[in-house]
């Protein structure tokens, strides 16, 4: 197996981390990573993704991904969505349940979009994954960003609660990185 070499374009340590964990089971991708600190636009999720990545391949000058997660809210359609590293670093765990408080449904999803660009030439290809569940107050924890106030359906368990093994199984990240796989393999 030749495997593939691709640099992860991301400042974020634990989503390298976890991206790393992940991808060590499986089909082979060698990862290098940099953090270019990329300024995101504003727009949808998939708009936000395309356009990073686009412009990483275009410094980089070879393939990349990039990924970017986003918290979305039901009772907010979706909102805070690709926004949610502003929201947390402002509002805080207790901030972002308090933002819920006058709605009766709880529920929200983490999607996470992966985007994959061969070149400066090539335009990237997204890879979303998402995981459903429900905004609770915070458990277990507060190592990576929303982990300790999202909990997953039928898990009984916040993303912080669980051991990282878990978490990699179900995860937005694991299920987007799942496709991306097998479309590196199916390019290969
Ligand atoms: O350099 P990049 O890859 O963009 O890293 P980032 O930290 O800026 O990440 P995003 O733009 O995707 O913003 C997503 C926010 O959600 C947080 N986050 C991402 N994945 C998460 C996960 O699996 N669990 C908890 N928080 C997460 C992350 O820390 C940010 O605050
Ligand atoms: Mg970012």
């Amino acid at each position: 197996m030749s495997g593939t070499r691709l640099v992860f374009v991301t400042g974020n340590a634990n989503k390298l981390k976890e991206v790393r964990a992940i991808l060590s089971i499986g089909h082979p991708i060698d990862l290098d990573s940099q953090d270019l600190n990329i300024p995101e636009i504003q727009g949808t999720t998939q708009e936000v993704a395309l356009d990073k990545c686009k412009r990483a391949a275009e410094i980089l000058g070879r393939p990349c991904i990039t990924e970017d997660t986003a918290l979305c809210f039901k009772a907010l359609n979706g909102l805070p969505g690709p926004y949610i590293k502003y929201f947390l670093k402002e509002l805080g765990h207790e901030g972002l349940n308090k933002l819920l408080a006058g709605f009766d449904t709880k529920e929200a999803w983490a999607l996470c979009t992966f985007a994959y660009c061969a070149g400066p030439e090539s335009e990237p290809i997204l890879f979303e994954g998402r995981t459903d569940g429900t905004i609770v107050p915070a458990r277990g924890p507060a190592v990576f960003g929303w982990d300790a106030v999202f909990q997953p359906e039928n898990t009984g368990k916040t993303y912080a609660e669980m051991e990282p093994e878990q978490k990699n199984k179900l995860s937005h990240r694991y299920r987007a990185l799942d496709k991306l796989r097998e479309y590196l393999r199916s390019i290969e």
